[in-house]
């Protein structure tokens, strides 16, 4: 069998029923162009984790992680089941695997799962029987079979484990941007487009919060050197950031308005509160200049987290902006949402960047 091309296209290129018709015909002319098999890692209709989440918190205040875990992952299921149908009304053969059904095991933590181990036998065998095997982001299954929920905005990290379990040597992210710029280019005016980023540099701009690309799927990426290609979700598919290992370091300003730092009164509760959050898997940075740790990203009880490990919760304060000039980075704390977004233009206003080009190499679906 010929080497599988895996795809990822995230939430925001579903963003209507439409769509679905609309990367069912880019993977089709995809398929008569190149004689390989194809894995598709989906995301859920933009929004439709969330409005589970709400449903199921509508219901039941606190509800269990695993039954948390079981509904949201539906979210993803459903919209591999939509591409699986929009390829089928165009005459190609598709299925799709779910957490359970795709070899890959976790611990049972189930709102933020840990991969233990991947087998590569189920997806191996759906490759050589479809066109293409559609695999909804962001699930897998404990060791009983019970699905599990890799976290928040995880697709991207279940891209990588499937690369990985086929032996893919390069994985493509597609978005509604074509590639990680010097700041978030929907919030920052004059941010630019990064040709080329070190694992490392994409993993740091993960871990503070760029949320173009999964933390921890940087760094499955790095562990087996797998290059990612980011491309926008539509044709002509433009490819605009290649992450390898002879990508470079870069200056830029990392902003998620959904990040908290929280205070404690002296290092050693700050210390405690990191390793709470880190047990738990969440992104979370240990500030250097205070006795403060910023929890990236959002969705995520951060009280609940401090006292489960017996914690006393710190002091909100603020919204952390980083500063990043290559591996060295300043983390700001601004008060509010709105204060983060004009430090960050301020910050951004004030790097220094190298001649870059601004945007990426205009490409058909067929190269990569
Ligand atoms: N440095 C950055 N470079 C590119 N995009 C960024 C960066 N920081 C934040 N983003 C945001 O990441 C978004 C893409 O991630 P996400 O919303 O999860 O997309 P998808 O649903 O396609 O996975 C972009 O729309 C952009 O606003
Ligand atoms: N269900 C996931 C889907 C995901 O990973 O989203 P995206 O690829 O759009 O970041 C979530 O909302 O977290």
């Amino acid at each position: 069998m010929n080497t599988p091309v895996v795809l990822k296209f995230g939430g925001s290129t579903f963003r209507t029923p439409e769509a679905y018709h609309e990367l069912a015909e880019g993977l089709d002319e995809r398929i008569r162009s190149e004689a390989r098999p194809m894995a598709v890692v989906v995301s859920a209709m933009q929004g439709e984790t969330e409005r589970l989440r709400a449903r199921l918190h509508e219901i039941d205040a606190r509800p269990e992680a695993a039954t948390a875990a079981g509904l949201l992952t539906t979210a993803d299921l459903v919209s591999a089941h939509l591409l699986a149908g929009a390829l089928h009304s165009r005459g190609r053969t598709a299925t799709v695997l779910a957490g359970h059904q795709l070899g890959l095991t976790t611990n049972a933590s189930f709102l933020w799962a840990r991969v233990t181990r991947i087998d590569p036998r189920p997806l191996r065998r759906a490759l050589a029987a479809y066109d293409v095997v559609v695999v909804p982001g962001g699930q897998a299954a404990d060791a009983e079979g019970r699905p599990t929920w890799l976290g928040k905005n995880s697709s991207d990290l279940s891209a990588l484990a499937v690369a990985r379990a086929v032996g893919s040597r390069s994985c493509e992210i597609h978005s509604d941007v074509d590639g990680i710029y010097t700041s978030d280019p929907h919030l920052i005016t004059g941010a630019r487009m990064l040709p080329e980023v070190s694992y490392n540099m994409a993993a740091l701009m993960s871990l503070y919060g760029a949320k173009v690309l999964h933390r921890r799927a940087v760094q499955l990426a790095l562990r087996h050197r797998i290059e990612i290609l980011l491309r926008f979700n539509r044709a002509p598919y433009t490819i605009g950031t290649t992450i390898s290992g002879a990508g470079t370091q870069a200056a830029a300003v990392v902003l998620n308005q959904r990040s908290v730092v929280l205070d404690y009164p002296d290092e050693a509760r700050a210390d405690a509160a990191h390793h709470a959050f880190h047990l738990e898997g969440l992104d979370v940075v240990r500030l250097s200049t205070r006795p403060s740790v910023a929890v990236v990203g959002g969705y995520v009880d951060t009280e609940a987290v401090q006292l489960r490990h017996g914690v006393v919760p710190g002091r909100e304060a603020g919204v952390p902006v980083a500063e990043m000039r290559g591996s060295k980075v300043t983390t700001h704390v601004a008060g509010s949402g709105t204060d983060a977004l004009h430090l960050a233009q301020q910050l951004h206003d004030g790097l220094d960047f190298p001649v870059l080009p601004r945007t990426g190499t205009r490409v058909g679906v067929r190269a990569t």
